[in-house]
């Protein structure tokens, strides 16, 4: 296992200050554990923040770092100002929320962004600093966003892995987030992206696609010349910690002491950060709902809150808590007696062995946030229980719900709905309860967390690097361009010598390209041709008067010297035509902007001024109904840049290399630039020694990539001087 450098806000240790001494304790959480072990296996380090520092001495300090360096932990102090910036303020008063879908809760005014960008740069360059070659980098969650980006800018070939541990948003929530272009960017410089759920997945996906038009197939991205990977990997526990725990005699006594002080009541429980999106009050709301219905539960019902203070300096934080204390004081005025009130509510943070003990206890567990990435409480209620007993209540709207489904689902937003639930709970025939316990403890221990650690670490470890794939650099092509005694060129055109126009007739070429290929054409044993997916017409107008061989329709049409007629490959079959061309204008009326382009032997579907993500959807529709309905034709579907082709079997860019390389001189070096998947069949038949370059950002088996038509014409350029 290669050494991991694990990233994160927050560093997985506490630091304990006492009167007159401070140590730094391992915490228990849930990144903390479950990383704990490929941390130690692999040697690595963990960098990120140790928390407030700043009333410690020099000393104290100094005996901080020392024994953070034992636990190869990495610290990033912040200063007040970036705390109050960075974590409290872009991280938690903008991003938080956002993905939250609580888009009131973000102030008006964008100012922390900067600040942000800083302190991502500070942690990206402290990676840098510790980096070995062969190391892997793991980034974690919402407040390093840009991390990945920075890092790819300063580590090109290095491996990287980012975990987003809250929600994704749809795109249309993304979307409202001036900085939306900046953040994705800053995401795709990882290679592997995990989310909790396949929606969150999805929904990032609609993202680029909106922000970027940056189409994923299946779980595959191309970005800036690199394949970017997502998936989803939902996080477990550590339930081998929880086991022993659940079973341990003090615990057990414990519980048999707090069940008896609830003698003739059942115990309902609620264990939290204090946050909003945990929906505490609407879960209060339910019981409250529930005692005010159903008088025969008055004085039977214990619900006990759990409440770890969090976030406090943030004023939402702060209001929320005021409302969850009005709350409770109101439920436990109206529905409680002198010798006992409804609702518990503990303010303050449990060990884990207070929580087990709250966790054996229960006889419903509510868990109802209005939005949650994963909830990992969810999970440890299940773990606690080797009774197998206990009822889950889990709100829809958290990530776990898309795996634990033998819980009580419930709409969080909807308080009736939810007092039902836990009349459900309550009232839930012993056979039944065991029955959904066994399913969900069974799912929660087969995706534990080093489960879900090991799963990441390996799909990020399996796949290839930059540098493994070893794509060289256009310097690299040109270098080798100028040393060659005769040179042809196989040029193919849009994308490759210009940009994309909304309509192909718009690609023109223009001025400065004219004179830079007159120019090649000027330079001593250099020829060049011209090989498109374009109709012969068109080359005939725009390049009919150069004398270069020209390709048409992928090679369908070729002209060897002007004045020369255009010849078409032989035994092609058309007879397809006829009858594909009513589907794809059937496309063009059910998608409004897209429109057909006929050409002598095939039939383009343009949809590149459509909704880019129903442009897409529709595409892949569009190539399976074709592959469906054609599947036994000479013809072939293929799906471009925004566009999807349908053109006769067999014929393709790489039928033309013959043509246009005979009667080269010995020693020519013969250069295919292209960059769609239909110059990856030019590639293919390249002549031996050829060189093939890919002008975008595609996996390609061309040896030697640049970035588009700017970076190709300035390596043409490059053979001038
Ligand atoms: N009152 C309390 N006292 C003591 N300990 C308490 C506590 N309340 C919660 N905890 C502990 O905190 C840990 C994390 O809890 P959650 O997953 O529920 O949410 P959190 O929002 O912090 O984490 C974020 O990261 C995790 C992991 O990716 C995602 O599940 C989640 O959706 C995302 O918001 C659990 O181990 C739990 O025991
Ligand atoms: O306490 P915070 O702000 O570091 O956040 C803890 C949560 O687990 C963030 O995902």
């Amino acid at each position: 296992m290669s050494r991991l450098l694990l990233v994160s806000n927050r560093l997985p240790v506490t630091v304990k200050a006492e009167k007159d001494s401070v140590s730094v304790v391992r915490s228990s959480g849930g990144l903390a554990t479950g990383l704990s072990r490929p941390h130690e296996r692999s040697g690595g380090l963990w960098l990120g923040w140790p928390g407030d520092v700043s009333r410690l001495t020099d000393a104290q300090r100094a005996q901080v770092e020392s024994q953070l360096t034992g636990l190869r932990c990495v610290p990033l102090y912040l200063s007040a100002s970036e705390v109050s910036r960075f974590y409290e303020g872009y991280s938690n008063r903008v991003l938080w929320p956002l993905c939250h879908y609580m888009l009131d809760r973000i102030p008006r005014q964008d100012r922390d962004w900067e600040i942000y960008r800083k302190v991502n740069e500070r942690f990206a360059d402290l990676v840098v600093r510790h980096y070995q070659p062969g190391d892997t980098i793991w980034v974690h969650d919402y407040q390093l966003m840009l991390v990945p980006g920075l890092l790819r800018q300063r580590l090109p070939g290095a491996r990287i892995g980012y975990f987003h541990h809250i929600p994704f948003p749809s795109a249309e929530i993304f979307s409202t987030l001036p900085r939306r272009q900046e953040l994705l960017k800053g995401l795709l410089g990882a290679d592997l992206i995990g989310f909790h759920t396949v929606s969150y997945v999805r929904h990032f996906s609609g993202s680029l696609l909106r922000q970027l038009g940056l189409d994923t197939d299946i779980d595959r991205i191309i970005w800036d010349g690199r394949e970017v990977r997502v998936g989803a990997f939902p996080m477990g526990i550590d339930v081998s910690a929880f086991e022993p725990l659940a079973r341990d005699s003090g615990i057990l006594e414990e519980v048999a002491t707090l069940r008896r002080k609830a003698e003739g009541q059942r115990l309902l429980l609620g264990i939290d950060r204090l946050d909003y999106t945990k929906g505490i009050p609407r879960r209060l709301l339910a019981v409250q709902r529930l005692l005010e219905r159903e008088p025969a539960w008055r004085g039977r019902l214990r619900f006990i809150q759990v409440a770890v203070p969090s976030r406090t300096q943030v004023d939402a934080y702060a209001a929320y808590r005021e409302k969850v204390d009005e709350l409770v004081g109101r439920i436990n005025g109206t529905y409680g007696s002198v010798t006992n009130v409804p609702v518990h509510y503990l303010y303050r943070s449990f060990n884990e062995r207070q929580l087990v003990g709250l966790y054996r206890a229960a006889d419903v567990m509510l868990v109802t946030p209005v939005r949650d990435g994963m909830n990992l409480v969810a999970k440890e209620f299940c773990a606690a229980r080797p009774d197998e007993d206990g009822v889950l209540v889990l709100s829809e709207f958290a990530g776990a719900a898309a795996e634990m489904d033998s819980a009580l689902i419930v709409n969080a937003y909807d308080v009736e709905a939810m007092a039902d639930a836990i009349e459900t709970a309550l009232e839930m025939p012993e056979d039944e309860r065991r029955s959904r316990m066994r399913a969900l403890r069974e799912g929660v221990k087969a995706r534990d967390v080093h489960w879900w650690a090991a799963s990441f670490i390996d799909r990020l470890q399996g796949l290839k690097t930059m540098a493994e794939k070893g794509l060289k650099s256009g310097a690299e092509a040109l270098a080798l361009m100028k040393d060659a005694p005769r040179l042809h060129l196989l040029l193919d055109y849009d994308g490759t010598l210009v940009g994309f126009a909304p309509r192909p007739e718009l690609a023109s070429p223009d001025d400065a390209l004219r004179e830079l290929l007159a120019k090649l054409l000027a330079r001593p044993s250099t020829s060049l041709s011209i090989v498109s997916g374009r109709p012969k017409e068109t080359l005939e107008a725009w390049f009919g008067e150069l004398p270069i061989s020209l390709h048409a329709e992928h090679g369908l049409w070729s002209r060897t010297r002007p004045g020369q007629p255009w010849r078409m490959l032989e035994g092609v079959s058309f007879e397809w035509k006829a009858r594909a061309r009513p589907v794809l204008e059937a496309f063009c009326e059910r998608v409004p902007g897209s429109f057909l382009e006929e050409k002598t032997a095939s039939l383009a579907w343009h949809y590149r001024m459509v909704d880019p993500e129903f442009g897409a959807n529709q595409a892949r529709e569009l190539r399976l109904l074709l592959m469906e309905t054609f599947a036994r034709q000479h013809m072939d579907v293929l799906p471009g840049d925004r566009v999807v082709e349908v053109r006769p079997h067999g014929v393709h860019k790489g039928r033309v290399v013959g043509e246009a390389t005979e009667g080269l001189a010995p020693g020519t070096l013969v250069v295919a630039i292209g960059d769609d998947r239909t110059d990856e069949d030019l590639f293919a038949a390249m002549p031996p020694g050829g060189l093939t370059i890919n002008a975008g950002q595609r996996p390609t088996r061309a040896a030697f990539r640049v970035n588009g038509p700017t970076e190709v014409r300035k390596l043409l350029q490059g053979l001038l001087s």
